[in-house]
Order: C-alpha cells, then structure tokens, then sequence
C-alpha cells in the first residue's frame, strides 16, 4: 500500500446529465497519488472526459465528492484550484499567430490570450525552459498555428507545466498524430516522470500502444462504472479489457510498451 501524498481523491461520485438524467458517472471511487501515472481507459462515452474534467475542477459531481490537491471541488474557488492543475485538452482554444512561446506563457495566466502585464523576466525565461524541457527549444519564435501535431502537442505540455503542477490531466494528446510525432510527445512523457518523480499524470487514451512505459496504472471505465482500478499488471489484462469493451482483446507487453488487438479468431 503507498503512502505517498494522495493527490486527487473520488469518493462516491455520480455524475447525471440534465434534464435527461442520463448516469454518465455511476458511484465512481478513485484515488491517485503523488508519482502515479494513470491511463484512464474504455469505449466510447464511458465517461472518461467527465471524470477528468471533474479531476481538473473544471465540474462538479451530482453527488459524491472531489478532492484535488487538497481542496473539495464545490466548496473552493474552482479558477483558484485550476490554476494548480496542468491541462492538456484538444478543447483548448489556442490563437494560431500566438508564437510558441507565447502559448506555454498564456500557462501562467490560463488565458486563451497573453497578459503581458502579468510575465516578468523569470516566467518568460522559466517559458524558454519548459520548452527545451519538451525538446522544442527551436519552436520559440515559430507561430503555433504552423507547427506540426506533435509539436503543438509538445508546446501544450510545457504550457500545462508553467503552473508547475501537483497534477497533469490529459485528454487523448497523441490523437491524430503520426508515428514518429507520436513517439516523440511519448518519450516527453516518459521524460517527465523521470525528471519530475511527485508529478502525478492522468492520460485520457483509446490505445494501449500509445502507453509511455512510466504507466503504473489504469483505470477502466464502462458506462460510467469503474470495471477495473489498480497497477498495469493487475488492470491491462486480456481478460480485463475484453469485459471493458464487450469483445475479445488479447493484450501483450513488449519492451515496457503495451499492444492490444481483437482476438477474433481469423
Ligand atoms: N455537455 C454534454 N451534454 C450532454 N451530454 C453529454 C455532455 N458531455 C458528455 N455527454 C454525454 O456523457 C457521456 C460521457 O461522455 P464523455 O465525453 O465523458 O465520454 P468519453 O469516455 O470521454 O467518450 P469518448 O471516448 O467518445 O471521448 C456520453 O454519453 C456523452 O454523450
């Protein structure tokens, strides 16, 4: 049993949608601790989204409690808590002309647009470091709306680590990425939990492949259930994932790496 800090607390929590009432989280129970690196994972519309949205104090339960950081979603000042929890979302509104640079400094502020009244000389140098940090030291000066997927998903990152966060909460990162973009945003995240071992990550994910080997847990959600919660070896089991998502799946780890694929018979 670790007895590292708890980071992110969820007791209980059902979450209903209005005015259909339709259960999107039902009686979730979920802790993750300083260190720990989460793969959120199950079918379309389990849920995942909301519940990391609820981590990332961008929501509150219907019923149940969420404690972030040491503060009960509901009951303090969500921008407050936000601001110390970094969030890489594909929702993210991120001004195309903005240069690199500028992108991960709007972390600081959590605005969509700069405020440049509010960056003094160490959050612009501190900008400069999160980016070589991420291995996009040459992006400064390059207008974001130019750079590649993986780029842009590099520059997020360090724009999610400007707050320097307890926390890092990330809705699908490698979506839409090709091979070698995705690899480089998964050796960054590999990089990170070695450079930076209280961080706790949360990663939103349909792929078992696109799983950093620093992964130590997942959580697997089915119609806003928790199937299964614990390490990789307990949690991403053939067996496991084939009640996740309701058709056979045989998972094998490689190298560190996980893969997974139907196993109807051919
Ligand atoms: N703003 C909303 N209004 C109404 N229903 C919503 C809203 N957001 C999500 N839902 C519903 O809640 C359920 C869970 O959605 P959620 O996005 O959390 O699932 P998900 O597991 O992240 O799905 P996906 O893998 O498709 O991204 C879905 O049935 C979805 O249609």
């Amino acid at each position: 049993m670790s007895t590292s800090r708890i980071v992110a607390d969820v007791a209980d929590v059902s979450v209903l949608r209005h005015p259909t009432g339709q259960v999107v989280l039902d009686r979730v129970d979920w802790r993750v601790r300083a260190g720990e690196h989460w793969a959120l994972l199950g079918p379309n519309g389990a849920g995942k989204t909301t519940l990391l949205r609820l981590l990332g104090a961008q929501g509150h339960p219907s019923s149940g409690t969420v404690d972030v950081l040491g503060h009960r979603v509901g009951r303090v000042d969500l921008r407050e808590l936000r601001s110390r929890i970094g969030f890489v979302s594909p929702m993210q509104e991120v001004p195309h002309r903005a240069t690199a640079h500028t992108v991960v400094l709007t972390g600081a502020t959590g605005t969509v647009q700069p405020l440049w009244r509010e960056y003094d000389a160490a959050a612009r140098e501190r900008a400069h470091e999160l980016l070589a940090e991420l291995n996009c030291k040459d992006l400064a000066d390059r207008p974001y709306g130019v750079c590649s997927g993986g780029q842009r998903a590099r520059i997020l990152i360090a724009r999610a680590l400007m707050c320097d966060p307890a926390l890092l909460l990330l809705d699908e990162p490698y979506n839409a990425l090709d091979l070698p973009s995705r690899e480089d945003v998964i050796d960054a995240m590999q990089e990170l939990a070695w450079a930076r071992p209280e961080l706790a990550t949360v990663t939103v994910t349909h792929y078992l492949e696109e799983l950093p080997n620093s992964t130590g847990h997942s959580l697997l959600l089915r119609e806003g259930r928790v199937q299964a919660c614990g390490t990789v070896d307990e949690v991403l089991t053939s067996g496991r994932l084939t009640a996740c998502f309701g058709r056979p799946v045989e998972v094998e780890r490689r190298g560190g790496r996980w893969a997974a694929r139907s196993a109807r018979p051919s």
